[in-house]
């Protein structure tokens, strides 16, 4: 099955002169969730940027339903939700505007948009607050709203950063359920998290970052390999990755 996201070799940063991300090549499928982690600064956020299309690689590439940005904006842009560590909103647009505003950018309309919506009210409870400002919501809620919007949109791709930051245990269990069911539906998720036991319990892949290079990356079986573990936790591959060189900590480019 083809992949609905590809880096290729992606050199990235903020400076040409100074790269934070060096030759990512990774995949991710329909229908799995596949798991970003590294320490802070390793360049997670970096990577996200790059597949959103926010900053523009030194060389290598990205492709999102098989096109670059450059070749197909639309396609692109129309194929990625992205859920950010920090909601932003419409300060003055209320819930039900902001949701039918991603309707509009991504062509939900009708019947489909209002079940969607109402389904979306009830899951993350925020029923009650479906007609006040952004501005007047809890951080929580307005993390939900940003998560509901992208639910809504339903794309083949949700890229998703520390969606857990805020949320109440109902809506952590609201969120987690919705990708299992989205995934099921064939859709690919990169989800950025720091809760490696939620990441290890959710996530079919995971990608290892450490100090902008993949340290490992595959399945459980496979990272516990490159930290040349026999057994034990996503947790206990990670620290050893990290925490020592020799490990595999700054290790090359995997597949
Ligand atoms: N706007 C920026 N300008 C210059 N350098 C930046 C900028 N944002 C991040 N960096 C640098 O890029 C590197 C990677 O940062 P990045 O934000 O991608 O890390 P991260 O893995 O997302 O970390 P965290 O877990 O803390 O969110 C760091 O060395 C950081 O200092």
């Amino acid at each position: 099955m083809l992949p609905v996201l590809q880096l290729e070799s992606l050199v990235g940063g903020y400076s040409p002169r100074r790269p934070v991300l060096h030759g990512l090549t990774f995949n991710v499928k329909p229908g799995e969730i596949v798991g970003l982690i590294g320490l802070n600064g390793a360049g997670k956020s970096t990577a996200i940027k790059h597949i959103l299309g926010l900053m523009a690689p030194h060389s290598g590439s990205v492709r999102v339903s098989g096109a670059t940005l450059e070749e197909q904006p639309e396609l692109y842009r129309g194929s990625v939700a992205y859920v950010p560590e920090s909601p932003v909103l419409f300060d003055e647009l209320t819930v039900d505007e902001h949701l039918r505003l991603t309707g509009m950018a991504y062509g939900v309309e009708g019947d489909a948009f209002a079940e969607r919506r109402e389904r979306l009210l009830d899951e993350f409870h925020m029923r009650a607050k479906r007609g006040a400002f952004a501005e007047h919501l809890s951080k929580g809620m307005k993390q939900k709203v940003m998560i509901m919007n992208a639910l809504l949109a339903n794309p083949p791709l949700y890229i998703i950063d520390e969606p857990f930051l805020g949320l109440d245990p109902l809506g952590i269990r609201s969120l987690l359920d919705r990708l299992v069911e989205v995934k099921k539906a064939g859709a690919a998720v990169l989800m950025s998290s720091h809760i490696l036991s939620t990441v290890e319990a959710y996530c079919d892949r995971y990608i290892v970052l450490h100090h902008g290079r993949i340290a490992a990356m595959g399945a459980l079986d496979d990272v516990l390999q490159a930290a040349d573990m026999r057994g034990g936790t996503l947790d206990d591959a990670f620290f050893k990755l990290v925490s020592s060189t020799a490990g595999g900590g700054g290790a090359s480019d995997g597949r």
